[in-house]
């Protein structure tokens, strides 16, 4: 088994739906360690509806959209990451952040930590927006600080050139790609009592543009768009 971890420089960065093309471009697992926040749909259901591929359960389904380690406590829980090694799977798995890279599990320890611990490789995900390039700078220091192999860094936006190539001068990384923004991905039949469901949903206009639950606008864009050669050799496929 190989595994590979995305993570990013912030929340609501597009880091699900980097990984949603990732899993399929790889025939991967997917699976979100800590889901904090369960409003419409979860990351899990997300990827496998984009992706046509299975996501493993949640270590953690928490359901205040918070840090992880606050939605835990406001349920009375402690997140042991103990619990959270990677789990084996046939082929490649996915697994995926919550938020950025020090957000705390619980009151000692980071999700930059438990990626340390795991060693597997990681993917940085990161806006092309104006404010990124701090971000992504002081991203990339912590996760090499901590000692992660750093794959490169996937962009995610409108084409900002200049910034781009600023962000892998300075921050000696590879420029993986960068994702555009993709119309209908967006699941107009999602609700919240489908919580409980992981995998297409039938009928209406799920973001799964094929009938075999996947999105080929978001396979082809990440096709055209991701150096998927560097991502695999990170992995040794
Ligand atoms: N390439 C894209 N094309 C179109 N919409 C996108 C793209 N990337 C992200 N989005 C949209 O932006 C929003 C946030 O994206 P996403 O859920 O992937 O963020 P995230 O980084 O995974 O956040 P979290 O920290 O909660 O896991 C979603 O509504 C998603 O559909
Ligand atoms: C609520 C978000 N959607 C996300 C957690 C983001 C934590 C950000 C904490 C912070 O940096 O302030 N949850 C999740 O990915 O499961
Ligand atoms: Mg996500």
């Amino acid at each position: 088994m190989s595994a590979i971890v995305v993570t990013g420089t912030d929340t609501e960065i597009g880091k699900t739906v980097f990984s949603a093309g990732l899993t399929a471009a790889l025939n991967a697992t997917y699976w979100k360690p800590v889901q904090s926040g369960q409003e419409e749909e979860t990351d899990s259901q997300i990827v496998t509806r984009l992706s046509g591929r299975p996501s493993l359960p949640e270590g953690y389904l928490l359901q205040l959209p918070a840090s992880p380690h606050l939605s835990a406590e406001a349920e009375g829980v402690t997140i042991d990451p103990d619990t959270l090694d990677l789990p084996q799977v046939d082929g490649v798995l996915v697994a995926e952040g919550a938020g950025g890279l020090m957000v705390p599990l619980n009151r000692e320890i980071l999700y930059l930590d438990l990626m340390a611990r795991w060693g597997a490789p990681v993917i940085l995900c990161a806006r092309t927006k104006l404010g990124t390039i701090n971000h992504t700078l002081l991203s990339l220091q912590a996760l090499r600080n901590a000692g992660c192999n750093v794959v490169g860094v996937a962009f995610i936006g409108e084409s900002e050139e200049a910034v781009e190539k600023t962000i892998c001068q300075f921050g000696k990384v590879a420029h993986l790609g960068r994702l555009p923004m993709i119309n209908g991905l967006h699941n107009e039949t999602a609700a919240p009592d489908l919580g409980e469901v992981q995998g297409a949903f039938p009928g209406g206009r799920s973001g799964a543009d094929q009938p075999g639950g996947r999105s080929e606008a978001l396979v082809e864009a990440f096709a055209k768009h991701i150096d998927l050669d560097t991502i695999k050799k990170a992995i040794q496929l």
